[in-house]
């Protein structure tokens, strides 16, 4: 898998070379490229943004760069293989089933916005050629698209083939499909009396279907009390 970033702050990428995710290109199952959109400016300055057409307060990024990066990078032909995923406050939800059906992209170009965002062209431009994801994390403002390029890029590679030591874990994780769109039970380990808080004794007791009852209950209980928008009415019904 690639893993191109364009952004003013290509900076923010350079955390990538770190952990697991470290590990992922050195095992060559990511390969990682952060480019400066101002590579892409011709002005002194090198500036790349412009005040909104039709009014309003802040800024908005200039087309040409992006179109330029896009050219040197991806290319000028279409490729519905390409992936180009822009974050944005106002994008689709990025979900766990989003993040799985890009694990197994060959390729994703992260566009990281800043100022009030990018002209709208750009994106246009990018859907005629590309496969096109404009993704939020949540309803909450951040500065620019560079966090949530971290944030996708961790959810996403972690759910390629081979990344995580082991996959079980994945399977038992929340929002994972196993789950039933369940939140995950609580976790303990050792030592089992820590400052007078103790482990659930049932999972000390050896006996599995308990255990499992018992983390199907937490599951449930903690879905309903902090996730209802999780629970649909047959999720409920079998639960
Ligand atoms: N994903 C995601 C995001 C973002 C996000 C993503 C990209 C950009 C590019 C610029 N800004 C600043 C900005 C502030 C105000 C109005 C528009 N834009 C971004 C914010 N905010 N919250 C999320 N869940």
């Amino acid at each position: 898998m690639r893993l191109d970033y364009l952004s003013i702050f290509p900076g923010y990428f350079d955390v990538l070379g770190i952990s697991l995710l470290g590990k992922a290109a050195v095992n060559g199952l990511v390969d990682v490229y952060a480019h400066d959109l101002r590579d892409w400016t011709h002005d002194r300055h090198r500036t790349v943004d412009d005040t909104p057409c039709g009014g309003g307060a802040g800024m908005v990024m200039k087309p040409d760069p992006w179109g330029e990066a896009f050219d040197e990078i991806i290319g000028t032909e279409p490729d519905p293989s390409v992936h180009v995923v822009f974050p944005s406050p106002s994008g689709e939800p990025f979900t766990q089933s989003v993040a799985h059906d890009l694990s197994s992209v060959e390729r994703i170009v992260f566009c990281c916005g800043r100022y009030e965002g990018i002209d709208h062209r750009v994106i246009d431009y990018a859907r005629s050629m590309w496969t096109v994801h404009e993704v939020s994390l949540g309803d909450y403002v951040l500065n620019g698209g560079e966090v949530a390029a971290l944030a996708i890029t961790e959810a996403v590679v972690r759910l390629v083939p081979g990344f995580m030591g082991n996959p079980q874990s994945l399977a038992e994780e929340s929002f994972s499909a196993g789950q039933d769109g369940l939140l995950e039970y609580p976790l303990f380990t050792r030592p089992v009396s820590w400052r007078g808080l103790d482990v659930p004794e049932v999972l000390m007791s050896g006996h599995h279907g308990r255990i499992a009852k018992w983390r199907r209950d937490e599951s449930i209980r903690l879905t309903r009390e902090r996730r209802p928008d999780l629970t649909d009415s047959d999720v409920s019904a079998r639960h």
